[in-house]
């Protein structure tokens, strides 16, 4: 069983006197240690696959099935419990609170989850050093650079150990020294820490960094082939260090 299983997923809006249909019945697997990367032109629905499968913004029908539990079937409430204990969503923009440090930051989610607070120093230790910020962790945001806020945002994402990552734009707003590092810590985080990711780009360098390539376009989902170049899938196991 895929740790993700999506299956007839449909959403439509209304704009204006038109409805615009980006998801037509999607069906998709992802893998335990996958790192997949979706593609395609603007506007066909990438965000809205990505916000259903985050269990952010419900789907008109069909399911999708996380780790054996399906999050279309969940009400409300239980839905972003769900989400607090199983999924970590990095944006375009790092969304960091400007009052608060690094440290803490990073430490919101665990906030939700009941840890002692020995538990929630220790993960946020450990996000925090996974990312290589253990030195800037009593930094406020405006004390940092564009990609060390982006790299806090990651860590935020990844302190609960999520079950599945999901990334919309992670590189969209940076310069391209910056965006490459944020890339190095993106392959870090599938290889050596053995997370699942599910990142929505347009860049297609950055696409290409992953193990699988979709491309959503007319409401449907095409896999791409494997590039010659592209990185073999990862073996390791879900949690590394992460799932103490
Ligand atoms: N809440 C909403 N209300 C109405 N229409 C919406 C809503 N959310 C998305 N849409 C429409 O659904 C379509 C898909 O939007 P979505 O943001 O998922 O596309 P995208 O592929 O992520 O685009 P981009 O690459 O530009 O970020 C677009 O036509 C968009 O205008």
């Amino acid at each position: 069983m895929a740790l993700v299983e999506v299956r007839g997923l449909k959403k439509a809006f209304k704009k204006g006197g038109e409805t615009v249909t980006p998801l037509a019945g999607v069906d998709l697997d992802i893998h335990q240690g996958d790192f997949v990367s979706m593609m395609g032109p603007s506007g066909t629905g990438k965000s809205t696959l990505l916000n259903a499968v985050a269990g952010i913004d419900p789907p008109d029908a069909g399911t999708i099935t996380v780790a054996g539990t399906e999050i279309t079937a969940m009400s409300r409430t239980k839905l972003a419990d769900w989400r607090a204990a199983h999924l970590g969503y990095i944006f375009q923009t790092h969304n960091l609170v400007p009052v608060l440090t690094a440290y803490e930051n990073v430490e919101l989610p665990t906030l939700l989850a009941s840890l002692s607070r020995t538990q929630r120093r220790e993960r946020v230790e450990l996000a925090l050093e996974a990312v290589g910020l253990t030195d800037r962790a009593d930094h406020l945001p405006k004390q940092l650079s564009g990609g060390q806020e982006q790299r806090v945002g990651i860590a935020r994402a990844i302190v609960m150990n999520p079950t599945l990552v999901v990334a919309d734009e992670p590189t969209g707003s940076l310069d391209a020294a910056t965006s490459e590092q944020i890339q190095t810590l993106l392959v870090r985080l599938n290889e050596e820490l053995g997370m699942t990711l599910l990142m929505v780009t347009h860049d297609a360098a950055v696409a290409n960094l992953a193990g699988r390539r979709l491309r959503l376009d007319g409401g449907q989902i095409v896999e791409l082939p494997a590039k010659s170049n592209a990185r073999p899938a990862s073996p390791s196991p879900a949690g590394g260090a992460l799932a103490a």
